[in-house]
């Protein structure tokens, strides 16, 4: 079964708590937290204390996408705070194996993310320690940016390295997911799909995650 995780980076942030209650109410399965640093990304969002705020408004897992420089440094107050599974960026862990192993230390999923241009080998030698990989199909930053189609044979690459391990590791994807661009990466293998502008920038949030899902046959 196909997931949705809304991401939140979309919202109202003048109102999240409805935001999130809203997606939770329109069938969204996580809630994608987008968290920047203005080092790693040119862009600046959110910390803990926004996840700490958010965890009791929603039973929804919180999905924390950490684009950050040196995430070791905050796993930690993120987990504390609330998060169900952190992500984080290959290309910003000097010793990844470690990093995971410190997501799980505080009984968290972990995951790993890799951007567009980063290839799939990257991650093959810590699938044995994560619950999700997540492939990027914008360059991580901003909302709203347009799918970049050639990461669909990168999902397709993961999925057969998954099945080949028969590992079960949930495949995320993020960025210019929507309604046209849903169904390729689904059919290429990913099983949760994080949307921001097709789900927050719709009046109804519902009919927009039932859209995504419809396309999906
Ligand atoms: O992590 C990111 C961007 O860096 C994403 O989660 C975006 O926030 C997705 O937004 P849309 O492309 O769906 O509008």
């Amino acid at each position: 079964m196909v997931k949705i995780a809304p991401s939140i980076l979309a919202a109202n942030f003048s109102k999240l708590a409805e935001e999130i209650q809203d997606v939770e109410r329109g069938g969204a399965d996580y809630i994608h937290i987008d968290v920047m640093d203005g080092h790693f990304v040119p862009n600046i969002t959110m910390g803990p204390l926004v996840v700490e705020a958010i965890r009791p408004v929603t039973k929804l897992p919180l999905d924390v996408h950490l684009m950050i420089e040196n995430p070791d440094q905050y796993i930690e107050a993120f987990a504390k705070a609330g998060a169900d599974i952190i992500t984080v960026h290959v290309e910003a862990c000097k010793h990844l194996h470690r990093t995971l192993q410190l997501i799980h230390s505080f009984g968290v999923k972990a995951g790993v993310v890799i951007n567009p241009a980063t290839p799939v080998e990257t991650i093959q030698h810590v699938l044995e320690d994560i619950e999700m990989v997540l492939l990027m199909t914008v360059n991580p930053g901003f909302g709203g940016q347009s799918f970049i189609h050639s990461v669909i044979p990168k999902i397709e690459q993961v999925k057969e390295m998954v099945n080949t391990k028969g590992l079960a590791i949930e495949i995320e994807v993020d960025g210019g997911v929507n309604r046209d661009t849903a169904k390729l990466c689904y059919d290429a293998g990913a099983n949760v799909l994080v949307a921001g502008s097709a789900i927050f920038q719709q009046n109804d949030r519902t009919a927009a995650i039932n859209e995504i899902k419809d396309q999906l046959g």
